[in-house]
């Protein structure tokens, strides 16, 4: 299994104490598989994806990425795993300003020491981004910045690829434009996909559903 959360609790300090964020999650996904979670604003959906990132700590029950417990990890392990295991897409898209589109493209998987060139080319004329390869950031649309952002963390061949409202920014059609060449990226170079979302369009096409509410599984 590539992922397996068992009865996950995550309580935030100075929050209210008394009622945690996530309450007795588990869920698991195997390699190659696709997920929505969906759940009302607030029901603790990016803090679970942040947690499957080995980005904060939970307080009780366990995740396991590739088969490692991530309780109790140290920070060196956990950038480990975010360089070889899982790779992060934001609604934000979070690209580097002072980097142009090729850089940009390339910077995750140059950093994790995974660089592929023929790759990165195919990923580049799969999302479109042909032409484009010298521009800022500055200088595409928000559908354009989300597509390098999603080749940047497909570059680094992740086995699995958290999306936290990936197409949140964008207008229907570019949303539904940018999710299908996700989807079908994502089915070519074998990763799994969790995403995380607010709209069951979005959700209605992928896979595997499941639905937080108010901090545990539906
Ligand atoms: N760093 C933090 N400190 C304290 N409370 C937090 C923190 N981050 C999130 N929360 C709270 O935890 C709850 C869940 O937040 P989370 O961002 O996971 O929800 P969400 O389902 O992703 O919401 P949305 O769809 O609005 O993005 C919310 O009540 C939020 O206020």
């Amino acid at each position: 299994m590539l992922l397996e959360i068992q009865s996950l609790t995550k309580r935030y300090p100075g929050s209210d104490g008394a009622r945690p964020v996530l309450r007795d999650v588990s869920l698991s996904l195997d390699a190659g598989e696709t997920l929505a979670l969906t759940g009302e604003s607030g029901s603790g959906k990016s803090t679970l994806l942040h947690l499957i990132g080995a980005l904060d700590d939970f307080d009780a029950g366990e995740i396991r990425l590739a088969g490692q417990a991530l309780s109790g990890l140290g920070e060196s392990a956990r950038a480990a795993l975010r360089r070889d295991v899982v790779a992060l897409v934001f609604q934000q898209f979070n690209l580097v300003p002072s980097l142009t589109v090729a850089q940009n493209l390339a910077f995750h998987a140059r950093l994790a020491g995974r660089l592929d060139a023929a790759w990165v080319r195919e990923l580049t004329g799969r999302l479109g981004l042909d032409g484009l390869e010298t521009r800022w950031p500055e200088q595409l649309s928000g559908g354009q910045q989300q597509r390098v952002a999603i080749g940047r963390a497909l570059a680094m061949r992740p086995r699995l690829l958290l999306a936290d409202e990936p197409t949140g920014n964008l207008d229907e059609a570019t949303s539904d434009m940018v999710l299908s060449l996700m989807l079908d990226l994502v089915e070519q170079s074998g990763a799994a996909l969790f995403l995380v979302t607010h709209s069951e369009r979005i959700a209605g096409r992928v896979r595997r559903r499941a639905h937080l509410s108010n901090g545990t599984i539906a």
